[in-house]
């Protein structure tokens, strides 16, 4: 977007704060002039007092002296308390200046954290599986940083770099318009090179975001990978690496730094230009005797005020450069397409929870970032080809296969996780893409094969998807125990220190496998839904436990329509229909009976599956 279009957003931006940021900028207003002001009142009262006591006349090229106002006790106690009223003014005014541009910019920045969070919200698991998380992390913490203090110093900065320039030249012009446009002479050159200066900035800074956002990304590989580092003492090799990038990033921020050390001096060399005009124009106006040395002196006294602002200048344009880089990088993740949405006049799933699926054929179109940082290509040919099969509502489905098969893949499309193509899957005859993404998802849950816990209590990460269980702890706990020993978590969970109100995640316990599988078991049965597809989350337990919790499933499943998906006979054998997938197609189907009696894969795995217990016994 252009320099004009990045302003324009600025602005509808700071509209959405109403008066705030207007009133903000009055009261700088009054902040400046008052400063300004109050040292000529102080000057004449002292001037005033000096005149009282000595009886010489006021000389002092103030607007009230200029006025020819006589000194007595009265006008020295009106300048005093003219200087006194200015100094409280000032005061009073820097609190509306700064709350009503702080407060706001940090509103904004809350707008836009929203927008950042609903639209990852809405994101497709695609776009998560070709997306970096460093990247979306350092959008979230350090751009929408960056953009606050555009927002609040930036726009401060900028209001009190104009005010404090009008107010210099208004003061410049009444002494001398002559004189006055003779120091603008260098204003081209300023604009010139702020110009070149800002775009520099711009890139630069957008160069180090982008670094940041890599930098951020491989610090959290090596976090999530520290157990592989430690466990094959990489340690020596990992600090080497980081110390790459973080050399990296320090060249990058120096270059950027080069740019604001580079800035000033100019500006104020420039200034420095316009003072040397000044004082060989203004010189010769003396001599010639077109200008009086009070005049010439007040004007060169007045130029030095214009260093601050030069300072100033180069620091909001610095701070503008890089909010609307940050703010370039915001607008690119936003606006990101959702690949996944719902249909216009979606219709809400109510039915009794029949799933058919007819003829589906489904590919991966984007390459997946994995947990290591490494990138997996996207498998070039379909990895479910020609798939059809009914479950009518109440009943079971087993989906048998062999690692790698398309078992979760299919999992996933039947809760458009990934989207189905259209008239391929169906929930009591509508097809899923024209269902809201809400009403399936509440009534289609799937446990995952991996799952993932919150940094909560191992309750809370059981109830998670039930805001009135939530919001009634006590009915929550009931509840929580109920679903635990279904899935056969309670025993264990009784034994942690707190019980269910251990924490989990980052900061907690970190369950075992064959635990963090039972959990998310214990999630999905708390959602109730009208469809459970459980996939392969018994893999991780052992034999003795996958008995008891397949035993309580039964129970969990009655009434509901069920998917089991699994590499293991136990867990499908009771299914009404088992389906074997191998290289995404269909090969087989059956009861579990029909399917021994047939010489396929299902039928060599369940003896392979029935010797080893044998052994293993
Ligand atoms: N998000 C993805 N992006 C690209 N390819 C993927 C993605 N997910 C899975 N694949 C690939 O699709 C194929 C099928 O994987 P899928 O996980 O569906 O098999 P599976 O039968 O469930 O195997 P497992 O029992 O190991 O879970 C594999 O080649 C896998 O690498």
């Amino acid at each position: 977007m252009s320099l004009l279009g990045d302003f324009r957003r600025v602005v509808e931006l700071v509209k959405t704060q109403g008066w705030r940021y207007p009133v903000g900028i009055a009261s700088l207003g009054v902040v400046n002039i008052s400063d300004v002001l109050a040292p000529v009142f102080m000057a004449l009262a002292v001037e005033l007092t000096q005149a009282e006591f000595t009886g010489d006349p006021v000389n002092t090229p103030t607007p009230l002296a200029l006025l020819g106002i006589t000194p007595d006790t009265f006008t020295i106690i009106t300048a005093v308390a003219v200087f006194l009223v200015l100094q409280v003014l000032a005061n009073i005014a820097r609190y509306p200046m700064l709350m009503q541009v702080a407060v706001p910019s940090h509103e904004i920045t809350q707008l836009i954290r929203r927008r950042i969070a609903n639209h990852l919200l809405a994101q497709s698991q695609s776009w998560y599986d070709k997306s970096r998380s460093g990247d979306i992390m350092s959008i979230a913490t350090s751009d929408v940083q960056a953009v606050r203090m555009m927002l609040g110093p930036g726009v401060l900065i900028a209001a009190d770099t104009l005010l404090l320039v009008s107010l210099v030249l208004l003061m410049l012009s009444i002494l001398s318009w002559e004189l006055t446009l003779i120091t603008l002479i260098p204003v081209p050159f300023i604009l010139l090179i702020t110009n070149k200066l800002s775009h520099l900035e711009f890139d630069r800074f957008k160069d180090v975001q982008e670094d940041l956002a890599d930098m951020t990304e491989r610090a959290r590989e090596s976090y999530a990978g520290i157990r592989i580092i430690q466990g094959y003492a990489r340690e020596v090799y990992d600090r080497r690496r980081f110390a790459g990038f973080s050399e990296r990033h320090f060249g990058k921020n120096l270059r950027l730094a080069r740019v604001r050390s580079f800035f000033e001096p100019t500006l104020d060399l420039m200034l420095g230009v316009s003072t040397a005009l000044v004082v060989i124009f203004g010189g010769i106006g003396v001599a010639k005797g077109t200008m009086t040395l009070g005049t010439f002196v007040a004007f060169l006294f007045l130029i030095r005020y214009l260093s601050g602002p030069m300072i100033g200048l180069g620091w909001s344009v610095s701070l503008f450069q890089r909010g609307r880089a940050s703010m370039h990088r915001i607008d690119e993740l936003c606006e990101t397409e959702l690949e996944i949405t719902n249909a216009p006049n979606a219709k809400t799933a109510a039915g009794p929870g029949g799933l058919k699926v007819q003829n589906l054929t489904f590919r991966y179109t984007a390459d997946r970032v994995l947990e290591d940082g490494t990138v997996q290509k996207a498998p070039k040919h379909p990895v479910l080809r020609d798939i059809s099969f009914e479950i009518p509502a109440g009943k079971t489905l087993g989906v048998f296969g062999p690692v790698g098969s398309g078992k979760s893949s299919l999992a996933c499309v039947l809760t458009r996780l990934y989207d189905p193509p259209a008239g391929t899957v169906f929930l009591d005859g509508e097809d899923i893409r024209e269902l809201t993404l809400e009403s399936l998802r509440e009534m289609v849950v799937l446990a995952p094969q991996e799952t993932f816990l919150f940094s909560s209590t191992v309750a809370r990460n059981i109830v998670m998807t039930r805001d009135d269980l939530i919001e009634r702890p006590d009915q929550g706990q009931e509840e929580v125990v109920r679903v635990a020993r279904l899935a056969h978590l309670h025993d264990e969970v009784e034994h942690f220190e707190d019980g269910y109100q251990t924490m989990l995640g980052e900061r907690g316990v970190n369950l075992s496998g064959g635990q963090r599988q039972r959990l998310a078991i214990a999630r999905a049965i708390t959602a109730d839904p009208k469809v459970l597809i459980l996939d392969d989350c018994l893999s991780a337990v052992d034999t003795k436990t996958e008995s008891a919790i397949l035993q309580n499933l039964r129970t969990v499943l009655d009434g509901r329509t069920g998917l089991v998906i699994s590499h293991r006979v136990r867990a499908v054998q009771d299914a009404d229909e088992i389906i074997v997938i191998e290289d995404g197609q269909i090969t087989q189907r059956g009861t579990h009976d029909e399917l021994l009696a047939q010489n396929g894969y299902y039928a060599r795995i369940a003896a392979e599956q029935s010797q080893a217990k044998g052994e293993a016994a």
